[in-house]
């Protein structure tokens, strides 16, 4: 198992909730949906929200029987419904269905959705940075090599970060579902699907008749008749999107367009008035945001599905409308 494969955010996710309410009202009351991502929802290092829920996750024994998660409980419980900083980001949107499939639920049409875009904070940061530096002293290799430092899952300490990586990337998926909801309360309401996947993760899968630990950092699970939601950028559609099970890519799929330019290029190739132009002309708002996550940083979401249609099938569509992220 190597920590660093799985990636120092762990189970970062996108999940996208499909709302019952028709798409007009989006449209209608932009500044009821602006207000509600201003209000509910907290962004970065430094914000929480003042009321935290008590999820199951805090019973678990887990966080008591390993000393790190114990040290991290804390912090946990005040994080919880919050999203990273960077491109992490809540966004109400078009969502369309364009195929019929029997787990969306749905048929075809434009309903509201509700995409979020984060990890499991510091608590999975926390968790990585420790065993990728244990995994290290346990498993020297060249300096080159280092990134590829790896713990034994026989062993005390593989069992122990397996342990602790998969309630992180719970602890990621509860995160989502408490945005949701906060946001579902404030604008009103239902939800009629979910449509989830963790993009940095691994797991327990076989695959030429063996079993093996499939580490997918930066990747979406794409396993036969497995939905996921690969997004596209703040102005760019993102695809909802069914699993073929193609054992080529190991049953995985891009999880998004990707960076056309670095964080460095885009400070100095995209202008605070670019993106003002960009946004105007897909109708998009932004809340918060920098030039690093410039909807231009990415590349041609549409080019990237056609290159992987042996990967997935496409169901529908989320045109992002009205975007918050970090400052
Ligand atoms: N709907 C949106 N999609 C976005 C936005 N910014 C980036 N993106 C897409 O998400 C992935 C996420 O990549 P990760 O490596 O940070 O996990 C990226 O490749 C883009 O396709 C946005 O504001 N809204
Ligand atoms: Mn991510």
């Amino acid at each position: 198992m190597i920590p660093y494969g799985v990636g120092m955010d762990i189970g970062c996710r996108m999940s996208l909730s499909i709302l019952h309410t028709p798409i007009s009202y989006l449209d209608g009351a932009r500044d009821k949906y602006e207000k509600a991502l201003a209000e509910h929802t907290k962004f970065g290092m430094y914000e929480t929200h003042k009321s935290h829920i008590d999820h199951e996750i805090f019973e678990r024994d887990t966080f008591d029987l390993i000393p790190i998660l114990r040290r991290l409980k804390g912090k946990a419980i005040k994080q919880m419904g919050s999203s990273g900083g960077g491109n992490h980001f809540v966004e109400f949107g078009e969502v369309e269905i364009t195929e019929k499939d029997e787990q969306v639920g749905l048929p075809k049409g434009k309903y509201l959705g509700i995409l979020s875009h984060s990890g499991s904070r510091g608590l999975g940061a926390e968790i990585a940075q420790y065993y990728s530096r244990v995994a290290t002293e346990q498993c020297p290799l060249p300096k080159e090599a280092q990134n590829f430092a790896w713990l034994d899952l026989n062993t005390h300490l593989g069992l122990e970060y397996w342990t602790a990586m998969n309630l992180a990337g719970d602890y990621a998926s509860a995160c989502h579902d408490d945005i949701h909801r906060r946001l579902v309360r404030a604008v009103g309401g239902r939800v009629k699907a979910r449509i989830e996947n963790h993009h940095n993760f691994a797991w327990k899968e076989i695959h030429n008749g063996k079993e093996v630990i499939v580490h997918r950092k930066g990747a979406t699970p794409a396993n036969e008749n497995e939905l996921g939601m690969i997004p596209g950028s703040m102005t760019a559609k993102g695809f909802i999107v069914r699993g073929k099970g193609n054992p080529d890519s190991l049953n995985s799929a891009s999880h998004g367009a990707g960076r056309a330019f670095s964080r460095g290029e885009c400070r100095s190739l995209f202008t605070q008035n670019d993106i003002r132009k960009e946004l105007k002309l897909k109708n998009v708002i932004l809340m918060g945001g920098n030039a690093e996550e410039a909807p231009m940083a990415y590349k041609d979401i549409n080019e990237v599905m056609n290159s992987q249609s042996e990967l997935v099938d496409i169901l529908g569509t989320f045109q992002p409308r009205i975007v918050r992220m970090d400052k």
